[in-house]
């Protein structure tokens, strides 16, 4: 695959914010890229930066091999982009917001009419093309953020937290745009601070914090070093029995590799193909501690993250 995008020691700082600290990522022809990172790590700075809205202090930006200052109107023309905070005219027709947006691509006359109608056909909301913004739904609104931002057929579509507090169903109804965008050919950058999007659909994912790159690869390769685990999380009555906060009693049943306490639960990493949880159970009883309730997750890029940093993502 061919690389598109390439970012280099990328700097951005606000006083003595760190928005972005030395990033480093690429962005491969017809990959979704998925951008993870909690609320604060630089992921709309970074954006920002790659739209051309923001300036960066330090750093490269390659697009399609050139420099992204020698070559920003190109590279403008091949961007589209979904910004976090909507960009739409509340009492305009949806049509008119989209062709508004496209033309600013140059686009004109009949071309300009169908890509209009095909972004809103895309988005599901042709049907409401003579609708203002203002009548509709948040997770409508964001649809039509999307169809404004394709209807010029960018090489690259870059999308900022395009799911932020919409309901589940226009949730769904974005992820699968974006995959049937990507079916068609464009290229896409993907931020969002849930993880669970990024597992369902990204090709590769770089977890940001703190402005910097921690950790690139495709799910696979991320949890590789999960793959055999499991962790259970135990929530425990502190009052219950003889708990002293030691658990040392747990290392003795085959499988467990840590152990750690998380408020009033225990977090046990055991070996996901070793069946010992109703031994952890037993040994809880015994030794006097009431359980209350119980989760169990196999490895993923929570425990990514949780491992890199010593804390979780949506801390
Ligand atoms: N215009 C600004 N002035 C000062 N500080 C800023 C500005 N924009 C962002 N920051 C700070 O830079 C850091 C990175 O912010 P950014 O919005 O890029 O993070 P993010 O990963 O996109 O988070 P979120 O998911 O909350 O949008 C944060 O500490 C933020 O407070």
């Amino acid at each position: 695959m061919e690389k598109i995008l390439e970012i280099k020691d990328l700097k951005k700082y606000y006083k003595d914010n760190k928005a972005v600290d030395g990033l480093n990522f690429d962005l491969y022809e017809g990959e979704i890229l998925g951008l993870l990172g909690p609320n604060g790590a630089g992921k709309s700075t970074t954006i920002n930066i790659l739209s051309t809205i923001l300036k960066a202090e330090g750093g490269t930006i390659k697009y399609f091999g050139k420099s992204l200052d020698s070559n920003r109107k190109y590279v403008k023309s091949q961007l589209g982009i979904v910004p976090q905070d909507l960009a739409l005219y509340e009492d305009i027709a949806a049509y008119k917001n989209v062709e508004f947006f496209a033309s600013l691509y140059g686009i004109k006359g009949e071309e300009l009419k169908c890509n209009v109608l095909e972004a809103l056909r895309f988005v599901g909301l042709e049907d409401k093309k003579d609708s203002k913004p203002k009548t509709f739904s948040g997770g409508m609104k964001r649809r039509l953020n999307i169809a404004c931002a394709i209807a010029h057929k960018p090489k690259i579509l870059i999308l900022d937290e395009p799911t932020v507090g919409i309901d589940p169903q226009s949730r769904n109804h974005i992820l699968e745009s974006i995959k049937k965008l990507r079916k068609l050919g464009t290229t896409i950058i993907y931020t969002t601070h849930y993880m669970e999007e990024v597992e369902v659909i990204s090709d590769r994912i770089v977890i940001m914090d703190k402005g910097r790159k921690i950790a690139d690869g495709t799910i696979l390769e991320l949890l590789e070093n999960y793959k055999n685990t499991r962790v259970y999380k135990i929530f425990i009555d502190n009052k219950s029995g003889q708990y002293n906060g030691k658990f040392d009693f747990l290392f003795k049943i085959e499988g467990i590799q840590k152990v750690s306490k998380e408020d009033n639960a225990l977090c046990i990493t055991t070996i996901k193909d070793i069946d010992n949880l109703d031994k952890i159970i037993l040994k809880l009883i015994e030794n006097k501690i009431k359980v209350s309730h119980m989760t169990s997750e196999e490895g993923n890029l929570e425990m990514v993250f949780l491992k890199l940093t010593g804390r979780n993502l949506r801390d």
